[in-house]
Order: structure tokens, then sequence, then C-alpha cells
């Protein structure tokens, strides 16, 4: 591990060329120089003034990925912000990085506060009737979420960050139109991290969903409609009195927090929800399976994610591939599902102790995009009842190890009932709901 202690984390001015579409956003922790460059599809009009503002949040935002090199008490920028964007920054730096703080057992993390000159709100105008742009992550939330808005005669554009080949198949197999943009880490991180700096998960929706709303305000668009759903607000596991969630920056909070920024700091009003917050992930699971066309391309497992490395599909043994799998299960003829994963992952008996977490029965949830373990119970549930699945000898194994007042919750849960809170505009509200 590197030895230096870091004072402060503090921003360089941004630039951005229209011509290219390229943002460079610098950053400096002490001596450490880095530059992020993001590169937007090229607009055939004037960047509009709220544009500006959005990538002044991105450019704050994106800090985390520099931030967690060193874990500085002192985050500070020069950019006036709104009480909303300095809410917001407040709870990425912390909230955000509440896992990264608990596995390298820094707590000073979960208190921080960004230092910056106070502005007054701006008076947000709404963009709710425009084009919806809709982030792909290759997976089969953000396939629902594309289907509903073309079922609702919404015309989405679909849009992804450095889209790899899966993202790229899922545009395919749409027929839509997308938008992408390139965002290129400062190649420095990675030689720090391979020299042992410290190093840790960061909350990338938050950087996505800013990248996106940039996007959809360079090119006159709509709304940004991401597919996050219920169980993404749930923590993992409490560490000092403070919820530690793996996916803080999918969660309901974190829409919230976004919303009011982007209100408050670029006048953006109605400029981002999720279409998917009131279902579980069951539910969506549910969803998904009336929608065949992407079945050669849909892959929802982060390794076919990473920058490095990454695997072709499905890799068959982390905890997502697990839960996805139960998800589907009940939902889908087992040579469907077998068919899109390569895999019987119910048929295989070392998936015993992964699926064991995921039921509540060992451990704490997994740190992934993983749903509750009342889905997990009631998913088991229906495949107990199932004649295509009831004999699958991981369903038999832990269909018996599951203990009764499990069962009788999973018989009166509430996961295929919509419900929580959500910021979903009163036009799209009834695309996934009865
Ligand atoms: C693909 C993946 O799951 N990556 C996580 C993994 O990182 P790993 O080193 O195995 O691979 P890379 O992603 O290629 O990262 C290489 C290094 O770059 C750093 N980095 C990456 C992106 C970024 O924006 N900033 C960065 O600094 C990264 O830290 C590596 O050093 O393990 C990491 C540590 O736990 C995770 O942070 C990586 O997660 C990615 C940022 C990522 O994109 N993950 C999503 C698939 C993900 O976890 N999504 C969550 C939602 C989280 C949220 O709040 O938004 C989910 O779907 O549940
Ligand atoms: N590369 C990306 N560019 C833009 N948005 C993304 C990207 N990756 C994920 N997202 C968005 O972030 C949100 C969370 O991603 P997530 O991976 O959970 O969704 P998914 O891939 O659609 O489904 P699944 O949960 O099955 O993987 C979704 O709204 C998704 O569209």
């Amino acid at each position: 591990m590197l030895e230096t202690r870091f004072r402060r984390l503090s921003f360089p001015a941004l630039t951005f060329d229209p011509a290219t579409g390229v943002a460079r956003l610098p950053y400096a922790l002490d001596g450490l120089e880095f530059t992020e460059t993001v590169t937007f599809p090229v607009a055939d009009r004037e960047p509009p003034a709220a544009f500006h503002k959005v990538l002044e949040l991105l450019h704050l935002v994106a800090g985390v990925s520099y931030f967690k090199v060193g874990a500085p008490p002192e985050i500070t920028t020069t950019t006036p912000l709104s009480p909303a964007a300095a809410a917001l920054l407040d709870a990425v730096y912390t909230k955000g990085m509440a896992e990264y703080a608990y596995r390298n057992d820094l707590p000073h993390v979960l208190s921080l506060s960004v230092s910056a000159p106070a502005a007054p709100p701006a008076t947000p105008v709404s963009v709710a009737g425009g084009r919806p742009l809709s982030p792909v992550g290759g997976g089969k939330d953000s396939i629902v979420t594309l289907e509903a808005l073309r079922a609702g005669g919404l015309d989405p554009v679909p849009f992804a960050v450095n889209p790899n080949w899966v993202i790229q198949s899922v545009f395919a197999a749409s027929g839509l139109t997308p938008l992408a943009a390139r965002r290129a880490i400062d190649p420095k991180l990675f030689e720090l991290n391979a020299a042992g700096a410290l190093n840790g998960h960061i909350p990338v929706t938050a950087i996505n969903s800013l990248i996106a709303v940039a996007t959809a305000t360079l090119h006159g668009l709509g709304p940004v409609v991401m597919s996050n759903e219920r169980s993404a607000s749930d923590p993992n596991l409490v560490w000092n009195g403070h919820e530690i969630n793996h996916q803080w920056s999918k969660g309901v909070e974190a829409e919230g927090l976004l919303r009011e920024a982007l209100a408050g700091q670029a006048g953006l009003a109605d400029a981002y929800f999720s279409l998917l917050r009131p279902l579980s992930e069951l539910h969506i699971a549910r969803l998904f399976a009336a929608h065949t066309r992407y079945d050669a391309v849909v892959t929802s497992c982060n390794a076919a994610f990473k920058l490095r490395d990454p695997s072709a599909r499905w890799c068959g043994h982390c905890p997502k591939c697990r839960f996805v799998f139960l998800a589907m299960a009940p939902f889908m003829p087992r040579a469907r599902l077998v068919a899109i994963f390569g895999a019987d992952l119910l048929a295989d008996q070392t998936q015993i102790q992964g699926y064991k977490e995921l039921l509540g029965l060992d451990g704490h949830k997994p740190f992934e995009c993983v749903g509750e373990v009342e889905e997990s119970v009631v998913a088991l549930s229906l495949l107990r009842d199932s004649a295509e699945w009831v004999d699958a000898p991981v369903v038999s194994e832990l269909a018996a190890a599951v203990p009764a007042a499990a069962w009788t919750a999973a018989a009166s849960s509430d996961v295929f009932t919509p419900g929580g809170t959500n910021f979903v505009l009163p036009g799209f509200a009834t695309l996934v709901t009865p």
C-alpha cells in the first residue's frame, strides 16, 4: 500500500469543445494531477447554458475515482453550488463511497463534506415533453424500459457510456438509432492502483446518469429514463451506524438528490427518473420474459463490463448470475433460460453456497446488484411448484434448507405489487404498472 497521506481533492477548471464533443475534467489530489475525458456525441446546435451546469456537476461527481486514491479529509471546489447540488455532492462522497470506506476501514469518509461557495437555486423549467433518452446497460432491466417506452409510443433514444459489444448488440437488436458517449479514466489511476494505492467501489450510476443528462441536454431531448429497481435502495449491511449500500447511486435517495440538484443547479425539472423504481427485480424478470428478441445478447453479469479482461457474456459463477438465473427461471421455459446463460445454474451443485447467501441462509447480501432475500425465496417457492424445475438438484437442496418462517413470509410477499417512493413522471406512470 502507498504510505502517502493526502490532504485535499480539488477541481481545476474543466474545458469543453463543442466541435469535437470533448470535455476534459481535471483533478488535483495534493501534488497528483489527473484528467478524465468524456466525449459527447456532437450536436448540431450550440450547447445550452444548462449543459455547462450539468457538466460542472459531472466534473465534481466523477472526482470519486481520484478521491479514492487517498481519501483526503478535504474536498474543495470553487464552483458555486446551489443547496441541492451541495447536498448531492456531500451524499455522493459519503454514502456513495460507503462500501469503499467500509472495506478500507476509513470511517472519516462517512462524514465528509464538500466545501464550495454558495449559489442561489436556479429557476427550473420542465423537459418532460421531449423524446426520452433511455440508458442501456446490456441487462434485462434497461431492455424492459426501452420496450415499455417504445410500446407507449414515446420514441425513445437508446444511450450508453462506453458501449461494449454486449450493449452494441442490444442496440442492434432494438432496431433503434442510439447515441453514445465515451469516458476515459486517467491512465495514471491504473498505474497507482497497480502500485498499491487505496482502491474500491465508486457510485458509477451517478456518473453515467450525469453523462446521460448532459447528452440529453446537449441534443435537446427530454427526460433521462433509468431502469433502477426498488431493491437497489436496500443496504447490504450497517457499519458504525451507517448503511453500506453497494448500489447506493442506483437507489431512490440518490435519484431524488440528483433530480433536485439538476433543478437547483441547472434549471432542469423532470430531467431524470427511474421507470422501474416501483418494481422488484422479480417483477422486472417477469416483464423481461415477454421479450425474446434480445435472448442472444442480453447480459446482466458485471464481469462482462470490466474495463480489462471482460467475460464474453454470463460468467456463471457470481452472485448476479445466480440471482438473475433464479429470478428468470419461474417465467420462461428451462431450455430458453439455459440458452440465454449457456449453462444450467440450478443443475450445478457448486452453486449452492452462493444461493444460500442470496436466500439469507448464510452471510450478508453480497456486494452486487442482487434482489432482496425475500425475492429469492419467492422465486424458489415458484420453482418448488414448477414441474420443470422441482427436480433440479439445487432447487431441491435449497428448498429443504429454507426455514418454515421464510416460506410463510414468501407466501404473503408483495414482490409483485408495485410500491415505494418513486419519481415516475405522470405521462409514464402506466407504462409498466397497470
Ligand atoms: C465491472 C465491475 O463490476 N467492476 C467493479 C470491480 O472493478 P474491477 O477492478 O474488477 O474492474 P473495472 O470495472 O474494469 O475497473 C478497473 C479499475 O478502475 C476503477 N474505476 C472504474 C470505473 C470508474 O468509474 N472509476 C474507477 O475508479 C476501479 O475501481 C478499478 O480499480 O470492482 C471495483 C471495486 O469494487 C468496482 O468499483 C467496479 O465497479 C465498476 C465501477 C462498475 O462499473 N460497476 C458496476 C457494474 C456496478 O457495480 N454497478 C452497481 C451500481 C453501483 C452504483 O451505485 O452505481 C450495480 O449494478 O449494482
Ligand atoms: N454503460 C452504461 N451507460 C449508460 N447507462 C448505463 C450503463 N450501464 C448501466 N447503465 C444504466 O444504469 C442503470 C443500472 O444498470 P444495471 O446494470 O443495473 O441495469 P441493466 O444492465 O439494464 O440490467 P441488469 O440489472 O439486468 O444488469 C440502468 O438504468 C442502466 O441502463
